[in-house]
Parts: structure tokens; C-alpha cells; sequence
């Protein structure tokens, strides 16, 4: 029978299936933070278990790292508590764990993909939802919740019923100037925040296929913010070639076997899905979030949208909310609108080639005063490489320095964060109230549109900087 990627990917991983149960997984790879970790080991230990296979586990230190004082004690008494208590777990239970500012650390779905551990046709779950960035591999991965990292952790499986088929058929190419974070938030804005639920969204077409596996990762990152559970992308040349050398991918011999194992991974010309998305690239421009939703956006150019334009009172009046709580006037326009505060950061948008893209922007110019510009990359290895790359000496000469790895303000779970009224522009995937801190008001743009929004103090493109 015609099968989708994500079908061939779990029929492959299956140990157990019985009527009116949920299928039994096998797991790859399982990854852990520092968050929502500590009850699933305190299971184990009380129940007296061990970790299945501790050289399938690798724990990382993100989201309660600070990103300036990394060589003093964690200030925050509840983050320095947990980042001990991972320290302690993953010792105990044989774990290897990347610490703040070793030369691995940074954001788990970052690392995971750095340093080859993403492979296709492969399962790997992580105690996050955005583990869906790894699905750019063509793997089928998701987040779990910490009474399932215990089960995993105790048996190397997953209990799950089985998820829908979704396709989003990306047409075209990108015009120049807009980005895998335009196009995954012009998907949201047509999908809604909801509309992936209980589905695996698989992206596909030409636009797609011409994404590097940066931008394939900003797409499938933000699967989530449609609802779904898990984003994919059937793995070609583009993966392969990224995958090879890096310290977790095979070689020799071996790769030849496994890039050709990897090539099965693609949805049959006949498979069928559950619900189909077609999207023009040629259509899309920047796009920007103006509410409290990531599905509350609208293409740079154009308005807030009025209240009194929607039929549905429950719709109108979350509209209404989001926009007294932005502090914006409907059929204003989007661009122009002042920040105090531009992040360039998350697993979003925190790779080489994004901080590339922002230097791109900054060169030759500085940052608006009064504007704080934080550039936050999303590991160690990324910070090295914009160092050696020159990209840290541009952010200098622009007005702003570069910072340790970490989530940082994305989730604001550090002394990272806005202050009450504050608005940015953000290259993260989250704007509810007070993600960035109490109050904070969040727009979410792309890497390019964060620069040059820094530059302008407002919300601006790089093609509307003189
Ligand atoms: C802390 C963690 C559980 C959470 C997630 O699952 O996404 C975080 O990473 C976030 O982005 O809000
Ligand atoms: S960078 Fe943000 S979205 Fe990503 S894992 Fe960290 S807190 Fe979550």
C-alpha cells in the first residue's frame, strides 16, 4: 500500500501493535534539557530502574542558562536548581550532558542537528515541543511529556496511537528577500494554531526542496505553532550533504549503506493525506505577527486588521484582546510600528546562516539608539563560527556584541526578558502575553527583518533601509 514519509518512518519503528492500543516505538534518539527532566528521573529512582540505553540519551543545558555571566553561579535560585539537578541525573544515571559553555552546548534542537545525530527515516523524541525541527532530516520527531521521558528512559519506547497526514505543497520559489520564517508563518496564518492537530505535517514542492536545511529547520521548527505534533521533510541531496562529517554521522562504507537506506524516506506518488495545503511561494512577502498568536500576522506591507471584519464573535473577540494587549490600532500599518528591544535568537532562528543574514543587514551600519540589540546563537559551535566567520566584529561595529548560547529570551526562562509595555521584534516561534517577560509584546519576524528593524528602530524590511 502507498505510504506517506511519516507512515514509512513509523512502520519501521514499531514493536508492538495490538487492537485498541496504541502502536509501541521504538526510539533513536532521546534528548533531554534541563526543564521538565527531573520527575522522570525521580520515577526511575523510585522504582528502582535504570537508564535502557544511556548511549542513545544526551542531555544539554538551555533554557535556564544565562547568556552573559556564564562562568558565575546562576543568579535565579529555581533555574540554578534545576540545571543542578541535570547535572546530578545525567551523572547518576550515566548520561553524557553537554554543560553551559562547553563546546557542545546550546539549544538541544540545535545540537541535535550540529552534530549529526538527526538521521532520516529515524525517531527522536526530546521533553519539547520543538523538537519538530528535526523532521527537516526526514525524521519523524516530537516532544514528549515527562511521564513519557521516563517511559522512554526506562525502556528506549513510546507508547502512541497513531497521527494523521498533512501536506503543505509549497509551489514556486521564494521571491528574493523572503525566507523560510515568512513562508512557515504565511502557513500558520493559513493553517491556524490549531488546524495541525493530531497531524504529522509533511512540507513538500519546490520551494521546499530549494530551502537549505537551516530554513527547512525554521519550517518544520514551527510545526507546532500550527498545532501539529511533528513537521517532516523527505531527505535528499541537500540533507545528506549536510549530514556528512559531522561527528554523529556515519562514514566510510557505512554512509554509502545509510544514504542509501535514507533514500527509501519519501511519501509515495499515490499515498493519500488526511488534509492538503497548496501555497504560491512567488505570492509571499515578509510577513510579521501583529497580535498574541503566531497565526496573528500579516504580510509587512499591510494593516492590523479591523475587529468588525469578523464573522465569529469568539474570533472577534480574541482580536480585540490581542490587540489592546499589543497596544496597536487596527488598520494601522505593520511596518513603522517603534521596538524598544530586536532578538535575534531561539531554535528558530539562531543558526550560522541566520546570524549570516543579520550581519548582511548590519554591515556598514548601526544599531537605532535606544534600541537593545541581543544576538543570542543557538550553540557554541555557532558563536565560534560567527566569530571566525567576522560576523561578531560587524555586530560590534553595529552597536551590539555577541552572546552565549542558549534559548535565552525566546522563553525569557533566564534574567533574558522585556520589561512591562516593551515591544520587540523577535525571531522566535512564541508570542503569547508575557512570553518575553510581563507584559512584553512580541512581533515575530525573520532574521533579516530583525536587523533591519534594529537599524530603522521600527518595523522594517532590509529593502526599506536607504
Ligand atoms: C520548556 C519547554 C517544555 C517548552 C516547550 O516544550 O516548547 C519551551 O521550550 C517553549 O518553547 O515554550
Ligand atoms: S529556544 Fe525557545 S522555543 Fe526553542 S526550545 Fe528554547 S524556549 Fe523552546
Amino acid at each position: 500500500m502507498a505510504r506517506t514519509l511519516a507512515q514509512k518512518v513509523w512502520d519501521a519503528h514499531i514493536v508492538r501493535r495490538t487492537d485498541g492500543e496504541p502502536d509501541l516505538l521504538y526510539i533513536d534518539m532521546h534528548l533531554l534539557h534541563e526543564v521538565n527532566t527531573p520527575q522522570a528521573f525521580d520515577g526511575l529512582r523510585a522504582s528502582g530502574r535504570s537508564v535502557r540505553r544511556p548511549e542513545l540519551t544526551i542531555g544539554v543545558e538551555d533554557h535556564n542558562t544565562p547568556t552573559i555571566a556564564i562562568d558565575k553561579v546562576i543568579s535565579d535560585p529555581a533555574a540554578r536548581e534545576q540545571v543542578s539537578l541535570m547535572r546530578k541525573n545525567c551523572a547518576e544515571f550515566g548520561i553524557e550532558l553537554f554543560r553551559l559553555g562547553e563546546e557542545h552546548q546550546g539549544i538541544v534542537h540545535i545540537v541535535g542537528p550540529e552534530l549529526g545525530l538527526s538521521h532520516p527515516g529515524s525517531t527522536i523524541v526530546c521533553c519539547d515541543s520543538h523538537t519538530a525541527t528535526q523532521g527537516a532530516f526526514g525524521a519523524l520527531a516530537f516532544g514528549i511529556g515527562t511521564s513519557q521521558v521516563e517511559h522512554v528512559l526506562a525502556t528506549q519506547t513510546l507508547p502512541i496511537a497513531p497521527l494523521k497526514n498533512m501536506a503543505v505543497t509549497v509551489n514556486g520559489s521564494l521571491p528574493a528577500g523572503v525566507t523560510a520564517k515568512d513562508l512557515i508563518l504565511a502557513i500558520i496564518a493559513r493553517v491556524g494554531t490549531a488546524g495541525g492537530q493530531g497531524h504529522v505535517i509533511e512540507y513538500r514542492g519546490q520551494a521546499i526542496r530549494e530551502l537549505s536545511m537551516e530554513g527547512r529547520m525554521t519550517v518544520c521548527n514551527m510545526s507546532v505553532e500550527a498545532g501539529s505534533r511533528a513537521g517532516m521533510i523527505a531527505p535528499d541531496e541537500t540533507t545528506f550533504a549536510y549530514l556528512k562529517g559531522r561527528p554523529a554521522a556515519p562514514t566510510g562504507a557505512e554512509w554509502d549503506r545509510e544514504v542509501e537506506h535514507w533514500r527509501q524516506f519519501f511519501t509515495d506518488e499515490d499515498a493519500t493525506f488526511d488534509k492538503e495545503l497548496v501555497i504560491d511561494a512567488a505570492a509571499l512577502t515578509p510577513v510579521v505577527t501583529w497580535g498574541t498568536t503566531p497565526a496573528q500576522s500579516v504580510p509587512l506591507g499591510e494593516p492590523v486588521p479591523h475587529p468588525d471584519s469578523i464573522d465569529d464573535p469568539n474570533e472577534r473577540a480574541a482580536v480585540e484582546r490581542a490587540i489592546s494587549y499589543m497596544d496597536v490600532v487596527p488598520g494601522q500599518p505593520v511596518r513603522g510600528l517603534p521596538i524598544d528591544v530586536v532578538f535575534v535568537g531561539s531554535c528558530t532562528n539562531s543558526r550560522i546562516e541566520d546570524l549570516r543574514e543579520v550581519a548582511k543587514v548590519l554591515d556598514g551600519r548601526t544599531v537605532a539608539s535606544g534600541v537593545d540589540l541581543m544576538i543570542v546563537p543557538g550553540s557554541m559551535k555557532v558563536r565560534q563560527q560567527a566569530i571566525d566567520e567576522g560576523l561578531e566584529a560587524i555586530f560590534r561595529r553595529a552597536g551590539t556584541g555577541l552572546r552565549f548560547a542558549g534559548c535565552s529570551m525566546c522563553a525569557a526562562l533566564n534574567e533574558d526578558r522585556l520589561s512591562p509595555g516593551q515591544r520587540a521584534a523577535s525571531t522566535n516561534n512564541r508570542n503569547f502575553e508575557g512570553r518575553q517577560g510581563k507584559g512584553s509584546r512580541t512581533h515575530i519576524v525573520s532574521p533579516a527583518v530583525a536587523a533591519a528593524s534594529a537599524v530603522a528602530g521600527r518595523l522594517v524590511s532590509p529593502a526599506d533601509l536607504s
